[in-house]
């Protein structure tokens, strides 16, 4: 894959993709950015306050996110768990990158996240099976390649790396 290319990582909230994100960019010599924490200090806001607001306020200031990070090049970015409600982001992000989907079941998020630090998650683990249900179809129509994140971590880095060398 071009090395300019951004490496675009959506999926469920507690998914991997900030652990892995942050493990394949140092493997790689990259960059690495949290969509999440780009949007806290842009908007001088934390995600709870945006949302307090409104999730249009918070979708608005994630789409102004996605433009920011797609403008740089070669970096690889954990998106926020919601990317995907919003078409728009994929739009901007595809122009300068390719999107990965990293897909863990419910059943292994469940098992080792703490789901009353996570904003949507917060109404328990019935909620990571709901959001699952809700965004497959939209995480897997939006990425260009899907990641199956159902084995040990380092494993799934050599997935993750074999593809970026694999594709184009
Ligand atoms: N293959 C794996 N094996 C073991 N633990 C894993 C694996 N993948 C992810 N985890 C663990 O799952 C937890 C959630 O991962 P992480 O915080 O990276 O998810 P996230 O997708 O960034 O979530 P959020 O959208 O809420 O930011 C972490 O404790 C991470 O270590
Ligand atoms: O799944 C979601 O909709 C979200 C996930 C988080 O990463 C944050 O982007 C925010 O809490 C919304
Ligand atoms: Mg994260």
């Amino acid at each position: 894959m071009n090395n300019k290319q951004n490496i675009i990582l959506i999926g469920m909230p507690g998914c991997g993709k900030s652990t892995l994100g942050k493990a394949l960019a140092k493997r790689l010599g990259r960059d690495f950015y949290d969509a999440d924490d780009v949007i806290v200090e842009q908007e001088g806001k934390t995600i709870p306050e945006l949302f307090a607001s409104s999730e249009d306020c918070f979708r608005d200031a994630e789409v102004r996110a996605s433009q920011f990070l797609a403008h740089k090049s070669g970096i690889v970015v954990a998106c926020g768990g919601g990317v995907v409600k919003r078409s728009e982001n994929m739009d901007i992000f595809k122009k300068t990158g390719t999107v990965f989907f990293l897909d863990r079941s419910p059943d292994d998020i469940v098992s080792d996240v703490d789901v009353s630090t996570r904003p949507l998650l917060k109404d328990g683990k019935q909620k990571v099976y709901d959001l699952y249900d809700e965004r497959i179809d939209l995480y897997r129509n939006a990425a260009d390649y899907c990641i199956p994140n159902n084995k040990p971590m380092e494993a799934v880095l050599d997935d993750f790396e074999k593809l970026i060398k694999e594709i184009d």
